[in-house]
């Protein structure tokens, strides 16, 4: 949410998501930045948002205010940063000396990737040390290539492969972009089902009504989770039965089914502790 929005920054302490993010670049207008970093370090020290990872979108470093923002989000308690338009792992590496000048070693990066170059750079991205997430900034993208808004994203779709292609190479989370169109429920819904089926792990968001369709499509639902505790119990019985491999349900377990249980059921757990 734009970080000069009070209200929905107010708001965001009780809706069921898994990260609040705070904006400081595109959706706060120039003459409201500073006022705005000024209301989303206030809103991290009033705290309140349960165990909701908090992030803080900064302005980039080749911007007038992205060295003010870093510095006031390095004296709060935040751990995890994004970064707009991130196109080399030369530009997290300014932002990562920054932050340890200013004695913030600690934190985490979200880098976005929307513009030609960073998606080209995406693997030595996703590969930096500091980064724990790849965001898609379809709008930035879209824009860049200049392909048109449509609903199957046929010119974003190398671009949406290539993204998740170097997260899982780097193993790091990779979270599609936003749907803009607050009016069309149905339209966001099957883009959220074609996120989840190009392999993403979940979705940045622009407004509360766009949550439980997100939730549904990403989060395991009871029928995985209910999968999942049943092929760890067959595992767990043939492992001690002596077998090296599990029937469930007329169909071979194997090692690969067991890890995503177990994926499967720490995701589950996690957003479970997330919302409380
Ligand atoms: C579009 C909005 C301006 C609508 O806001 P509003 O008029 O307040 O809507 P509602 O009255 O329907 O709101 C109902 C309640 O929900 C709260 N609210 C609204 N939006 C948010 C939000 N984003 N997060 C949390 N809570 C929110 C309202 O305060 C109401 O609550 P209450 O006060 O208790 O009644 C607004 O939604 C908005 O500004 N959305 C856009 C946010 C945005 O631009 N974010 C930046 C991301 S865009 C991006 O990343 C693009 C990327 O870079 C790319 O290139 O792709
Ligand atoms: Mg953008």
């Amino acid at each position: 949410m734009p970080g000069a929005n009070q209200r929905a920054m107010d708001k965001a302490r009780d809706l069921p998501c898994d990260a609040v993010v705070f904006d400081l670049e595109d959706a706060v207008a120039p003459d409201a930045k500073a006022a705005a970093r000024d209301a989303v370090v206030a809103q991290l020290a009033a705290g309140g948002y349960g165990k909701r990872q908090l992030v803080v979108r900064c302005n980039g470093l080749n911007t007038p205010w992205g060295r003010d923002d870093l510095q006031a989000m390095a004296a709060t308690g935040v751990d995890t940063l994004c970064l707009p338009k991130v196109e080399s792992d030369e530009a997290l590496d300014s932002v990562g000396t920054l932050l340890a000048q200013l004695g913030r070693r600690d934190i985490r990066l979200w880098a976005m990737l929307e513009t030609p170059a960073g998606i080209a750079a995406a693997d030595t991205i996703a590969r930096h040390a500091a980064v724990s997430v790849l965001v898609m900034g379809t709008t930035d993208l879209a824009a860049e290539l200049r392909v048109p808004h449509r609903p199957d994203r046929l010119g974003l779709q190398y671009a949406l492969g290539r993204a998740v292609m170097a997260a899982r190479l780097a193993g790091v989370a990779v979270l599609d972009g936003v749907y803009l169109d607050l009016q069309d429920a149905d339209g966001y819904r099957a883009i959220c089902e074609q996120g989840r089926a190009l392999g993403f792990d979940g979705k940045t968001l622009i407004h509360p009504s766009q949550i439980e369709a997100a939730n549904a499509v990403f989060g395991p639902d009871a029928g995985a989770v209910s999968w999942a505790e049943r092929v760890l119990e067959a595992w767990a019985a043939a492992e001690k039965a002596g077998k090296g491999l599990a029937v469930l349900d007329g169909k071979l377990v194997e090692t690969m089914h067991v890890d995503e249980a177990r994926r499967v059921l720490a995701m589950a757990r996690q957003i479970e502790e997330s919302r409380n």
